[in-house]
């Protein structure tokens, strides 16, 4: 027996426990639009979930798409801009991100992993009422006036019940559900609901083991820009209060603090761009990016 022979055995028979760990568990992948880089990066991000789901986990993956609305958005000359992370979205928006998320992206997300292998159904947040969303309205505090002001951020959404019956359906029939972030209100009005939001609200719904958040850098940095690997709740909050932690990361650390929150038992933000990210993480002692703890 060669000597890579002999280590690869050592690998397989090494992951043993990780196996016994997550064995039937379910696994909730936030796929981010800015991990999903390059075809060679989203063809190897197929192979980790087939290959998560041939091991007995369940995967869910829910995706964003944050620069792929952006193109279609420049393509098509309609304006948009960011408040605290969140994409202010007017009806001419809401089309748009709607188009992309539940079409080019969902379908490229799971056409990846259905090639690697595994059977892979895209629906959307709208699909077998996953998700009921409401208009999501944010208070801040005006720092002319000092006085507390509401923002508008038109449809955007947050998830106000999530079902998770369909997932559950798909789930039993080792089928790997791939949502997009699209949710829809009472009176039937489309929103756009922050894919790490969604991701939250969808690993508490089904009680997942884990939540992994996939994004461009290797974790949360701090104000010197070195990689924090395991961060209380407390210390996330001020770092947000603080101004170090901004933009994009404001919703995935709310998100990872609100999976704590309704039990969900480690939730994780990580490189998505390193091969074998997900694998990383859950497969090695170590694990990678940023662990948020309690
Ligand atoms: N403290 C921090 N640590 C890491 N990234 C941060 C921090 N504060 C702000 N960011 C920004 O958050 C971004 C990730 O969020 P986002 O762009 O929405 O990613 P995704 O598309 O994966 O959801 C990073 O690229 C970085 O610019
Ligand atoms: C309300 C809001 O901001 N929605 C996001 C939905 C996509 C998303 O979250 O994509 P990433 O995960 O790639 O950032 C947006 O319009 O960009």
């Amino acid at each position: 027996m060669t000597d890579d022979a002999r280590n690869q055995m050592e690998i397989l028979a090494g992951s043993l426990p990780f196996l016994k760990r997550y064995d039937d568990q379910i696994v909730v992948v936030k796929y981010g639009g800015h991990a999903m880089g390059e075809e060679e990066a989203a063809a190897r991000f197929g192979r980790d979930i087939a290959l998560l789901e041939q091991m007995g986990v369940n995967p869910v993956v829910v995706h964003g798409g944050g620069p792929q609305i952006n193109a279609m958005l420049k393509r098509l000359n309609v304006q948009s801009t960011f408040v605290n992370g969140l994409r202010v979205t007017d009806a001419a928006v809401v089309d748009v991100v709607e188009m992309v998320l539940s079409g080019t992206v969902n379908k490229q997300v799971s056409d990846c992993i259905t090639r690697a292998g595994a059977i892979s159904v895209g629906i959307s947040g709208k699909d077998g009422g996953l998700i009921r969303a409401r208009k999501l309205t944010r208070s801040y505090r005006d720092p002319e006036s000092n006085i507390e002001k509401v923002l508008d951020l038109g449809f955007v959404g947050e998830p106000e019940q999530v079902d998770p019956q369909v997932l559950e359906l798909l789930i039993a029939a080792d089928i790997v559900p791939v949502v997009a972030p699209v949710g829809v209100g009472a009176d039937g009005q489309t929103y756009n609901i922050n894919a790490d939001t969604a991701a939250g609200a969808i690993a508490g719904a089904l009680s997942a083991s884990r939540l992994l958040m996939l994004t461009d850098v290797p974790g949360v940095l701090d104000a010197e820009k070195r990689l924090i690997p395991e961060m209380t709740v407390a210390r996330a909050k001020a770092g947000i209060a603080e101004g170090w932690i901004s933009g994009g990361m404001i919703p995935k650390i709310e998100t990872c603090i609100y999976a704590i929150e309704q039990g969900v038992k480690g939730a994780v933000i990580v490189d998505g761009r390193v091969p074998h990210a997900v694998l990383i993480e859950l497969f090695t002692d170590g694990g990678a990016g940023t662990l948020i703890v309690p």
